[in-house]
């Protein structure tokens, strides 16, 4: 018997056909009264790609390889899916694990880094999923921790960089002259603070992606320059949010003529979904052709081995209460603080361990 009976993959959500497209964009941007028409802007990207984000069927695919994974290292923990803003939401995964009998769940959030929209915004949705379904004192959810220097994660996209960085070089691109840019979601300024004032500009959000960021660059191309720069921005445009834009920074790199190639690292995701495929792809891709720039975008983890074995390295952590000391992490940020528990009182849990 563990501490948890099921694991909770906790999902963003995404439309899946062009029908779905206004009701999810009404779903992201519930309360803040968008009207339609705004969010017909939002969807021409979704309606580019016959209105399917590929973020389901990619978490589909990442629960199939977490059972996968633990099938063969015998631990016996179901998995259920659900997510914020579309079907299967978080309700139906947490009703559907409470009527097989499991009530203490581990969640496994696709979300690597702190920011409200990676720790708060889950949690919220979660405590008023508890809610609607009436289970806030049955069932208990607890969640991992941040993954972002787990070596479950760095591993793919260390890989990544240097299949790129090789692949310029078959073109007679030396690494000196690969710029490489780890790309995150921007955030508004005020809630990159809010993720950890302690530290410093930009909150434990952007030290999260520097931290990563150099571990990254330092294993897999160490004498290419790198940058983090940001992307995917919305919202009033008077508002500051983390900067520079991607197509920014590359048209400055394009100008400044100190490189020869670029290899976009999309490291602030863990699939590559909308966000990857519109504004790196197409937008991002397109900026570097017209200054000249020989590119790659290197790939998000995904369903990468190292990955999935990482994701459930940090299941078993948290199963085998596996002392802080001893958890693995590769920058010095780590490794990151576990999460409060929400749902039935802490000591029904423990009681039952
Ligand atoms: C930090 C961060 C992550 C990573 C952490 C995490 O994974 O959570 C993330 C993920 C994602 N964001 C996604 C989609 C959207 N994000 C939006 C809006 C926003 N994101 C923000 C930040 C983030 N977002 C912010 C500060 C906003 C504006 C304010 C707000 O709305 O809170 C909007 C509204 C329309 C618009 O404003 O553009 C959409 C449609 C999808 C699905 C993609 C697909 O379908 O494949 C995913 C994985
Ligand atoms: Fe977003």
């Amino acid at each position: 018997m563990t501490r948890y009976d099921a694991i909770l993959l906790a999902g963003f959500g995404g439309p899946e056909g062009q029908d779905d497209v206004i009701p999810f964009l009404r779903n992201v941007t519930r309360g803040r009264g968008i009207p339609d028409e705004r969010l017909e802007e939002v969807a021409h990207h979704y309606r580019h790609f016959g209105g399917v984000s590929p973020i389901n069927e990619q978490n589909r695919e990442l629960k199939a390889a977490l059972e996968a994974e633990l099938a063969a290292r015998g631990i016996d923990l179901p998995v259920y899916w659900g997510n914020r803003f579309w079907d299967p939401y978080f309700g139906e995964a947490i009703t559907a694990a409470h009527d097989a009998g499991h009530d203490r769940l581990l969640a496994l959030v696709t979300s690597a880094y702190t920011s409200w929209s990676g720790v708060e915004a889950y949690r919220d949705d979660l405590v008023r999923a508890l809610d609607e379904t009436g289970l806030t004192d049955v069932v208990a959810i607890d969640r991992i921790r941040e993954f972002f220097d787990h070596p479950g994660f760095i591993a793919p996209l260390v890989e990544g960089v240097r299949t790129a960085v090789a692949e310029l070089a078959a073109e007679g691109i030396a690494a000196e002259d690969v710029h490489l840019m780890f790309a995150t979601h921007s955030v508004p300024n005020t809630m990159a603070e809010a993720s950890g004032p302690q530290f410093g500009e930009g909150g434990a959000y952007v030290a999260q992606h520097l931290a990563g960021a150099e571990v990254i660059a330092a294993e897999a191309a160490p004498t290419s320059p790198w940058s983090l720069v940001y992307q995917s921005r919305s919202g009033d445009p008077r508002t500051p949010w983390l900067e520079p834009d991607i197509n920014d920074a590359i048209a400055e790199l394009g100008a400044a003529g100190t490189a020869k190639g670029l290899v976009i690292v999309p490291f602030g995701f863990v699939s590559d979904h909308m966000e990857v495929m519109w504004d790196l792809d197409e937008e991002a891709v397109e900026t570097a052709g017209e200054h000249g720039l020989a590119v790659r975008r290197a790939p998000t983890p995904g369903i990468h081995p190292a990955f999935v074995a990482g994701l459930v390295d940090l299941v078993l952590e948290r199963v085998e209460d596996v002392p802080v000391a001893e958890r693995p992490h590769l920058t010095a940020l780590g490794p990151w603080p576990d999460h409060d528990r929400i749902g039935a009182a802490d000591a029904s849990v423990e009681a039952s361990r």
